[in-house]
């Protein structure tokens, strides 16, 4: 397999190419409102309970991308996904903590419309025609929106409310970014090897991924 004409970062060339879109994705209002420190704490509760409920779709779609990365010939990547997975884990105990604070009943929240979308789109990529090189890309960059919007809640100047610091540091912290930009290297390295279809594709998924995310905020902010 060829290059396909591609360079070192495709994901930092598509950061570039879609950076309008990004910024409204990772400065959304809705983050912007928690560093400033106007949340409405009923939007951020929704959030929450929506996001638990996210999570819980994101390890099946986490999952399809080991499954994915174990049939490559080389699976050097498998322990970073692997340690993905685990960290879900923890996240999901985190979630019901947090739950408890905020007196959210997990267990009665039904999804919203923004998240089934992005529930159908997560279930799209158990196909197995879905290459690595798209699905690990879509990973990063999943993961990647969160890490920007929540870092930028807790970089200085901020006054992001104590009781919301602990969830800005989640996604926030410099482990999570580091966590991050081994996503980023091994999607590079993938789309490097990845056949130009195949790089269209994980463009797509890309741009699509940064839509969904920015629903995701307003259905959180407006319960739409
Ligand atoms: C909607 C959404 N996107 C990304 C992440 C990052 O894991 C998350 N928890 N929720």
């Amino acid at each position: 397999m060829d290059g396909g004409g591609v360079e070192a970062s495709t994901t930092a060339a598509w950061m570039e190419r879609h950076r309008q879109m990004y910024e409204r994705a990772t400065r959304h209002p809705f983050t912007v409102s928690i560093r400033d420190g106007t949340i409405d704490l009923s939007a951020f509760k929704r959030w929450l309970s929506q996001d638990y409920l996210f999570v819980r779709e994101f390890v099946a779609f986490v999952a399809s991308v080991l499954l994915k990365c174990c049939k490559q010939k080389d699976n050097l990547d498998m322990e970073i996904i692997l340690g993905g997975i685990a960290s879900l884990s923890d996240e999901l105990s985190w979630f019901k903590n947090e739950a408890v604070k905020w007196d959210i009943d997990l267990a009665s929240v039904p999804p919203l419309k923004s998240n089934l979308e992005y529930h159908r789109f997560l279930g799209s990529f158990t196909e197995p025609e879905i290459s690595y090189a798209v699905a690990v890309t879509t990973f990063w960059i999943i993961e990647t929106v969160y890490q920007d919007s929540f870092g930028f809640c807790i970089e200085e100047g901020n006054k992001t409310p104590p009781e919301l610091r602990g969830t800005c540091q989640r996604w926030g912290s410099a482990e999570f970014k580091q966590y991050c930009q081994s996503l980023q290297r091994i999607a590079d390295r993938s789309l490097a090897n990845a056949p130009a279809d195949a790089v269209k594709s994980a463009e797509e998924a890309f741009v699509r991924v940064l839509e969904l995310e920015i629903g995701f905020w307003e259905m959180s902010a407006s319960q739409s």
